[in-house]
């Protein structure tokens, strides 16, 4: 059975590779991540297609710019009519909070439902070293939940975090937060350039609202034996 938790993230080159995954999963994903690898070589029609079959789309395209250009981006975006969006959290918060202003405009011109905005805080395919490299001054975890912190202030919805800062972003923002989370590895699946990591059900008891799951799903032998025991697994953790 199908549950809105799972985010299955479709990270293929094309419209075709796409639709063959979608159909072959069938009713048991309902929702669906669109990155800048689809996006990029396949446009606007993997969200419009996804839309048509019924599925709730996550648009990951990680604006980062000026607040002016961030905003107009995200404001083209919405016409998409995407559920969830995203743009980098270390854009600044003037930056956040203009682009959540313009979701919120330009949904309301359109008569369409607001999408949720997200900010991407510190990604994690990066472990204390790689934070450390570009000029991290404090931890990982301070610099993820002072982001966190920002982006509530401004007015966004959620976070694109580690399962790893899951607890304390819920503690810090609420039960309303979104807390969306890549980085989750069941138990049969390879880490690969991921590097702050957990399993779908610990993710979820930490606080998580969404999983992001994209190659333990799409590289698995077989995506509908894997997606059925991820399925299986948060089942057992109640929303
Ligand atoms: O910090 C981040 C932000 C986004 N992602 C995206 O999530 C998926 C994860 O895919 P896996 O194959 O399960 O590793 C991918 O599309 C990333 O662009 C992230 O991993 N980390």
């Amino acid at each position: 059975m199908a549950d809105d938790r799972l985010i299955t993230a479709l990270d293929v080159h094309t419209l075709e590779d796409m639709k063959r995954l979608v159909t072959t999963l069938g009713d048991r994903v309902s929702f669906y991540k669109v990155g800048m690898e689809l996006f990029y070589s396949a446009g606007p029609d993997t969200v419009r297609y996804l839309k048509d079959q019924g599925k709730h789309v996550f648009l990951d395209l990680k604006v980062h710019d000026i607040p002016n250009t961030a905003a107009q981006s995200i404001r083209a975006l919405t016409r998409l009519g995407a559920d969830l969006m995203t743009l980098h959290g270390t854009g600044g918060k003037a930056m956040m909070r203009a682009a959540a202003d313009a979701v919120a405009e330009e949904a309301a011109k359109l008569n369409i439902a607001r999408p949720k905005l997200l900010a991407v805080t510190i990604l994690t395919s990066m472990d204390e070293a790689a934070w450390q490299e570009i000029g991290g001054k404090d931890t990982v975890a301070n610099a993820v939940l002072n982001l966190a912190r920002l982006a509530k202030e401004a007015g966004i919805d959620g976070t694109v975090s580690s399962p790893h800062e899951a607890k304390e972003i819920r503690a810090l923002n609420g039960p309303d937060f979104l807390i969306v989370t890549p980085g989750i590895r069941p138990s049969f699946a390879a880490a690969n350039d991921q590097k702050r990591i957990t399993t779908p059900a610990q993710a979820l008891r930490d606080g998580a609202s969404h999983l992001v799951i994209g190659r333990p799903i799409t590289q698995a032998a077989d995506p509908v034996v894997a997606a059925d025991k991820i399925l299986e697994e948060i089942q057992e953790v109640h929303a």
